[in-house]
């Protein structure tokens, strides 16, 4: 089976540059630590203490997002954890960014500015057009190697990800290497009883868009968050529209033909919320029955409790479950009722368990369960789903092509 390199074949004094994923939660402008920073800096202390000098880059949000910010904060996280200096420069590939690579010796890091602030980072596009851009033509040649750790945003066509192993041998990173093999075993085992998968959270195009692909692999979906608003705007509840947020309206657009096909061909797959949970003038939780809505006036931030009971019993039965995406806005613990209700259920029970998500994962510690309740907790959301369809991660793809060039 083609393979990809790792860091076991990476050369000594190498000049690396390595692609991270440290997209973190960000609350009033400070960069929240979690999962992903300690995970990675594994990768870098051991490039580090190997003697390679390393220029490391990231991304952190989506451009015009409040989680859209510089990567400063990140640099001094990742240091504590990976018990090394990691210098920051404002740059993505201009003079300053050069100078302070160039500049690094050996076991040196550097963290380059987020990855998104340069216009040739996004969109999506095929990676010799990406290769073609300057910031990998800028960048490239100042490298001996590229190592591409960023497992959870493998499932994404940015220059970051698959611009550079065209030009540079590739390698993955520890992160890369331990969550491919976990994912892609996870997607390769079959279960004799029902397997369910709860739907929820804002990136709801990455979810909608591969359940179809997951069609024999999932019996039942259990909705709620953005996606499953959507879901129940599809099936005629005045919800799901933007009031003073930016999530529903332009993810409808993307995705109604899709969620309309998928409740007329499996409507018995799919459970929607029977009630959901909003702040009241008093700001306190209140619920309401999804047949009471009868007109959208304010947010839903959480399913409501009836939904949590009809969730319960389903997840019992089954022998597997899998979650992408949170139920609600569990960071406020008043609408963290959905969430902790479906991952309590599941860490009662003895079932096959993964949770993934840099944000969702992180209600675990939260909430004080218990990460070892849990068969498998990823720090990879929509890469993690898309690996369970079978079908292979761009940035991946990339990876295995440098290793057969090269070859
Ligand atoms: N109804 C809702 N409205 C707004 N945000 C929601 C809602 N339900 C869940 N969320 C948010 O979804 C986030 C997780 O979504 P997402 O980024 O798609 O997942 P992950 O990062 O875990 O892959 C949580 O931080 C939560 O606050
Ligand atoms: O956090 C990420 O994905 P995830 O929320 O699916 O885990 C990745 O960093 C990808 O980020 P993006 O969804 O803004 O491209």
């Amino acid at each position: 089976m083609s393979s990809f390199r790792t860091l076991d074949d990476l050369p000594a004094e190498q000049r690396v540059l390595v692609r991270l994923d440290l997209n973190s939660p960000v609350e009033d402008g400070v960069v929240q630590d979690n999962r992903r920073f300690s995970r990675h800096a594994e990768t870098v202390a051991e490039l580090a203490e190997a003697g390679h000098r390393v220029a490391l880059m990231a991304h952190q949000g989506r451009p015009g997002r409040d989680t859209f910010v510089s990567l400063e904060q990140h640099a001094e996280i990742l240091a504590e954890h990976a018990g090394v200096d990691v210098d920051f420069v404002a740059d993505t590939f201009g003079d300053d960014a050069l100078a302070a690579v160039r500049d690094l010796d050996t076991g040196d890091v550097l963290l380059l500015e987020n990855t998104r602030m340069t216009d040739d980072e996004l969109p999506e596009k095929e990676p010799e057009e990406h290769a073609a851009s300057d910031f990998v033509e800028t960048l490239g040649p100042e490298f001996d190697a590229f190592v591409n750790d960023a497992y959870s945003a493998a499932h994404r066509k940015h220059a970051s990800l698959v611009g550079f192993p065209l030009r540079l041998p590739s390698y993955a990173g520890r992160v890369m290497e331990t969550e491919y093999e976990a994912n892609t075993a996870i997607a390769e085992r079959e279960f004799d009883g029902d397997v369910t998968m709860v739907v929820g959270g804002t990136k709801a195009t990455d979810v909608i868009g591969v359940m179809e692909a997951l069609d024999g692999k999932v019996d039942r979906f259990l909705l709620g968050g953005v996606a499953g608003e959507l879901f129940l705007r599809a099936a005629g509840y005045p919800v799901g529209e933007d009031i003073d947020t930016e999530l529903f309206d332009e993810q409808w657009d993307a995705n109604e033909e899709t969620i309309r096909s998928v409740l007329d061909e499996r409507r018995d797959q799919v459970t929607l919320a029977s009630d959901l949970a909003y702040a009241d003038a008093d700001g306190e939780r209140a619920e309401v029955a999804v047949d009471d809505i009868v007109e959208k006036t304010q947010s839903f931030l959480d399913i409501g409790s009836d939904t949590v009971a009809d969730y319960e019993p389903v997840i019992r039965d089954s022998e597997a479950v899998f979650v992408k995406g949170a139920l609600g806005v569990f960071e406020d613990e008043r609408f963290s009722v959905g969430t902790v209700g479906v991952l309590e259920a599941i860490a009662e029970t003895d079932c096959f368990s993964v949770v993934g998500g840099g944000d969702t994962s992180r209600a675990i510690t939260m909430y004080g369960m218990d990460e070892d309740d849990f068969s498998h907790v990823s720090i990879a959301g929509g890469a993690y789903i898309r690996a369970l369809t079978g079908e292979p991660l761009p940035a991946v793809e990339l990876l295995i092509r440098s290793a057969e060039r090269d070859a």
